[in-house]
């Protein structure tokens, strides 16, 4: 099986480029024959791997090495190939793949699992989703409407997040960001449907899709969700008050905010949000526009475990 590694040396604020440098000497001193391709820009994940997988019916391994934006372009550039399976090294800010398929977040030992499991053809299924919108493509984490999709617009766009990346003080512009957000963010009206069933809310604040427990760094926003019951869990929070908004930020770490009556959960295969309001989306963490959105089960594809 060939194997290629598709690289964003910008993930991590640009750390990503040093542990491939570190991978890449592993590799080589365990012989092990593979290529390497870099991302240039964003968007470059699918183009590249969809190229590469395009040239070929041989089975091919594709181990993306970032974070959860380089996972989510790679597998939108092939997760309609049968002969793709799909890897992934923890290189990047957040994560939340390699929890959802729980793999090492340390790279080293991500790198020994991935190895052994290319080698040993350990594979598993794995859900992933369509997502309607603005924009269209597939996700593999979550897909997010409200409150996070604004802060992370806000913090894309702040001229500051370069800088401080550049300093290692790129938590500072999130942080600063989502307590403005605690307090000038106006919660809206929002319709979710799940599997045909209609559920109104008048004052979200967010709205989750999520394939697994994991989101914004290892926030367990959907404890009970797994990655291959082919459905997925469905967060709304609703009708909270800034403080106990703030309050929900901490529980989330270890899942106790689904306790709170403010926060709604379902379960289902196809999910549709709309508002009167333009809603800001993301998927995997990447701005997907604004607007409804029909979210459903895609297929299951096949990765490294
Ligand atoms: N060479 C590049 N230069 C700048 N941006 C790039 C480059 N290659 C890819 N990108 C973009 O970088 C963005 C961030 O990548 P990624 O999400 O992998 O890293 P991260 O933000 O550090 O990690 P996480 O999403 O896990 O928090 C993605 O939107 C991706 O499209």
């Amino acid at each position: 099986m060939k194997l290629y590694f598709i690289v964003n040396p910008s993930a991590k604020n640009g750390k990503c480029k040093k542990i491939w440098n570190k991978i890449e000497r592993m590799l080589q001193q365990q012989h092990i024959c593979y290529r390497v391709v870099f991302t240039q820009k964003q968007g470059d994940g699918a183009k590249l791997a969809q190229q590469i997988a395009e040239q070929t019916n041989e089975p091919i391994a594709f181990i993306a090495v970032g974070g959860d934006g380089t996972i989510h372009e790679v597998m939108n550039g092939v997760a309609m190939y049968s002969h793709v399976t799909t890897g992934y090294m923890p290189a990047g800010t957040g994560n939340d793949f390699a929890r959802g398929i729980q793999i090492p977040i340390k790279w080293s030992e991500a790198l020994s699992y991935m190895l052994s499991s290319v080698k040993d053809g350990h594979v598993d299924v794995y859900d992933i989703g369509t997502f309607k919108g603005a924009k269209q493509g597939v996700f593999v984490n979550n897909v997010g409407c409200g409150f996070d999709a604004h802060i992370s617009r806000k913090v894309n766009a702040s001229k500051w997040k370069h800088i401080l990346n550049r300093l290692y003080l790129g938590k500072f512009v999130y942080m600063f960001y989502l307590l403005k957000g605690l307090f000038t963010y106006e919660p809206t009206a929002v319709r979710v449907t799940v599997d045909q069933k209609q559920y109104t809310f008048s004052n979200a604040w967010l709205v989750t899709v999520a394939n697994h427990p994991y989101y914004g760094g290892g926030m367990k926003i959907a404890p009970f969700a797994q990655s291959n019951d082919q459905q997925f869990d469905v967060i709304v929070v609703n009708d909270v008050s800034r403080l106990k908004l703030l309050a929900l930020f901490v529980t989330v770490f270890w899942g106790g905010h689904i306790k709170m009556k403010e926060v709604h959960t379902f379960r289902g295969k196809y999910i549709h949000i709309c508002s009167n309001t333009s809603l800001p989306l993301h998927a995997d963490g990447e701005q997907i526009g604004e607007g409804e959105i029909t979210i459903s089960v895609n297929k299951q594809v096949r990765v490294f475990r």
